[in-house]
């Protein structure tokens, strides 16, 4: 038996190459790289029964599987673009091989793609949004869901708004009394925000609930544990850059979220919540870490939440070095968070992309 190449007819959507090889009872075998397919088959062809082969550089990268579907006539092999995105043509090389040629039944050119693929995102909108209507309590789940994102987003506000007022009128003096001005509806927002682990929990919003706990944890250790407990930190300028920092994203993230409720998106908003993350959070973690680094004298000299030990062991466990450890899982948190909140911007702007198309 000698080998030949099967005539192959190809066409593309956005995501997907279609290839048809006409070969009847053939039995497939092949081997797929990043930008190459080597298909090899025994099948009944044009010359009869034979082993039958071609190979393809592609213009771009391909997904590593391959799908294939044999009927008595014909092989449908369909392979998956690495990148949703319409290629010129099949090939690297400019001159189309001889065996391949355009396969005129599934045949789109670019703008009839385009419209089939918003055709198709529009029947998987409707019955994603047929599958919601059915939840009976999605108004109350809303109502609720906005009723808090709007109560944080007039907290945060206030907190944002009174904090740069007070430093624009009294310049640098205003970073030492922040605790005293800001704490209590610091307080009031950061124990409500507890909200963020219990409602992706009971499935109220869709999201993790691992980075809504590090986040509110993390928070919460540095307002109620290191401010709170120690009247020698609250007159320390690090309260100015923690609360600063932390009210920022919020006055942008809160009213994101609650147009997400009524399913509204402003496309600067959205940016804004997506962006400004990547200089505050590490900002907000050096300023937190900072607080905490501040505080371990203070944990050392009043003993506050030391454990006492027996003699033999000395005389107790100072509550530094938990914090110690503590400032170690900070930066573990922020690499998670950071990685999390870099997927979802990436998932959004590409939703975004696809939308425009
Ligand atoms: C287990 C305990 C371990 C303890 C370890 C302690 C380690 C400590 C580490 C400390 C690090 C913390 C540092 C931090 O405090 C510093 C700062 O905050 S600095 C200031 C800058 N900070 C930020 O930018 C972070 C802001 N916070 C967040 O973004 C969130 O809290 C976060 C959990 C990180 C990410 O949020 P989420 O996962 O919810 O992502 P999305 O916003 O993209 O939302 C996903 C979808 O859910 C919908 N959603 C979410 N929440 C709501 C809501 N409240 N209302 C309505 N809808 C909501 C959202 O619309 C998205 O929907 P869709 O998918 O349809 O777009």
């Amino acid at each position: 038996m000698q080998t030949l190449t099967p005539h192959v007819y190809w066409a593309q959507r956005h995501g997907d190459i279609y290839l048809r090889v006409e070969l009847s009872d053939a039995k497939v075998l092949h081997g797929i790289k990043p930008m190459f397919l080597c298909w090899t088959a025994q099948g009944h062809g044009a010359k009869g029964d034979n082993d039958y082969e071609f190979s393809l550089d592609f213009l771009e990268p391909v997904k590593p599987e391959v799908s294939h579907r044999s009927t008595q006539r014909l092989v449908n092999v369909t392979v998956r673009k690495q990148e949703q995105r319409w290629w010129d043509r099949l090939t690297l090389q400019e001159r189309k091989p001889l065996f391949l040629a355009p396969d005129f039944d599934r045949w789109l050119d670019e703008s009839d793609a385009e419209m089939e693929l918003q055709e198709e995102e529009k029947i998987n909108k409707v019955s994603i949004e047929s599958r919601i209507r059915k939840d009976p309590y999605l108004g109350l789940k809303k109502g609720y869901l906005f009723m808090y994102n709007l109560v944080q987003f007039l907290g945060f506000s206030w907190i944002f708004v009174n904090m740069t007022v007070r430093l624009f009128i009294l310049g640098q003096d205003s970073f030492y009394d922040t605790f005293h001005t800001i704490a209590d509806m610091m307080y009031f927002c950061q124990m409500m925000a507890v909200a963020e682990v219990i409602n992706p929990l009971v499935g109220l919003v869709k999201t993790g609930v691992f980075p809504a706990m590090i986040q509110v944890v993390g928070r919460n250790v540095i307002l109620f544990v290191i401010f709170g407990s120690l009247e020698e930190m609250q007159n320390k300028a690090v309260v100015f850059f923690v609360f600063y920092l932390w009210s920022t994203i919020e006055i942008f993230r809160y009213p994101f979220y609650m147009l997400a409720c009524i399913d509204t998106d402003w496309k600067l908003l959205t940016w804004l919540r997506y962006s400004i993350w990547m200089p505050l959070y590490p900002l907000g973690v050096l300023a937190e870490a900072i607080a905490v680094i501040q505080s371990l004298p203070i944990f050392d000299e009043t003993r506050l939440y030391s454990i006492p030990l027996p003699t033999v062991l000395g005389s107790s466990f100072s509550f530094s070095f938990t914090l110690k450890i503590y400032l170690v899982l900070m930066f573990l948190g922020l690499f998670i968070n950071f990685r999390h909140l870099f997927r979802q911007r990436r998932r959004r702007m590409r939703s975004r992309k696809r939308k425009m198309n």
